[in-house]
């Protein structure tokens, strides 16, 4: 298991700050949602993570270990990513693009071993494209690859899972069976994104920024109220309680007034 601390992250591109100061824990086993409206620092949060970006204050913490001091390989070995970006593969068959998640725990060209091939086809079969694992993945669904991507990431066998918008492309199905094993898979997941209901389904906390600042972070329940909604996205809408597992649900009403408060523009 694996503690990631975002210690007072920022991150200025062209002398704009994108993310101001954030101070975010990701606890042991623990799922973060991170919420907040269009240019409000997410990915560019999560791309420090993932090591895509280098901040230019702060740092992310492993266990207390400033990533940026760590081997890529090192760290590769502890956080997998799902990103928005990388869209450009080469047509590698599915098998061997879930393959090429243990490329951080093999030296050289060494070939995977019988349990290496086992854990890939259990990832496959978890996401439900082992039926896929000869195909190109360029011939693949948006939300075929999607779920080819999140498998490549298990069998990383991460301890850290971060994900970009991991329900994009993802019907409804898809969308609930990745969520709830995110929430059962013991990792520690920071994870942005949109759908505030699944969120708040899915995640322990939700930690939402506006204008890459932390506005609120907590339990679900504490978070999304309708006061929020209305500061943090401009939206005038209900929050009731699930009626089976009591977790807060927003009820949009297209008629109601919308503002651009919580829009960086
Ligand atoms: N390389 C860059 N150069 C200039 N501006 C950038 C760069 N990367 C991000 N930004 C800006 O930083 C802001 C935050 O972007 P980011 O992608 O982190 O937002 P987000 O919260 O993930 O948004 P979305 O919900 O739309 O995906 C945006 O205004 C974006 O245009």
């Amino acid at each position: 298991m694996a503690r990631l601390l975002l210690d007072d992250l920022s991150v200025s591109i062209d002398g704009a700050a994108i993310v101001r100061d954030l101070a975010l824990t990701v606890g042991d086993g623990e799922v973060v949602g991170l919420v907040g409206p269009n240019g409000s620092g997410k990915t560019t949060a999560l791309r420090c993570v993932y090591r895509a970006l280098r901040p230019t204050g702060g740092a992310v913490r492993i266990d207390g270990e400033e990533l940026s001091r760590m081997p890529l390989r090192d760290s590769a070995r502890v956080i997998a990513a799902l990103t928005q970006e990388g869209r450009a593969d080469l047509d590698f068959t599915v098998e061997e693009v879930v393959a090429l998640g243990r490329a951080p725990h093999l030296r050289g060209n060494q070939a995977l071993s019988a349990r290496e091939r086992e854990l890939c086809r259990a990832a496959m079969a978890r996401m439900e494209v082992l039926h896929l694992a000869g195909r190109g993945v360029l011939s693949l669904s948006g939300g075929e690859r999607q779920r080819v991507l999140v498998a490549r990431a298990l069998v990383q066998e991460p301890r850290v899972l971060v994900l970009d918008e991991p329900t994009n492309h993802l019907d409804l199905h898809h969308q609930i069976r990745l969520l709830s094993m995110l929430k059962g898979s013991g990792l520690s997941v920071l994870v942005t994104l949109h759908d505030l209901n699944l969120a708040a389904s899915a995640c322990d906390r939700l930690a939402v920024l506006s204008r890459g600042a932390l506005v609120a972070c907590g339990p679900p329940a504490e978070v999304l109220t309708e006061d929020l909604l209305r500061e943090a996205f401009g939206v005038e809408a209900s929050v009731v309680p699930h009626p089976l597992t009591g977790v807060p649900q927003v009820l949009y009403d297209l008629g109601a007034a919308t503002t651009t408060k919580g829009n960086p523009e």
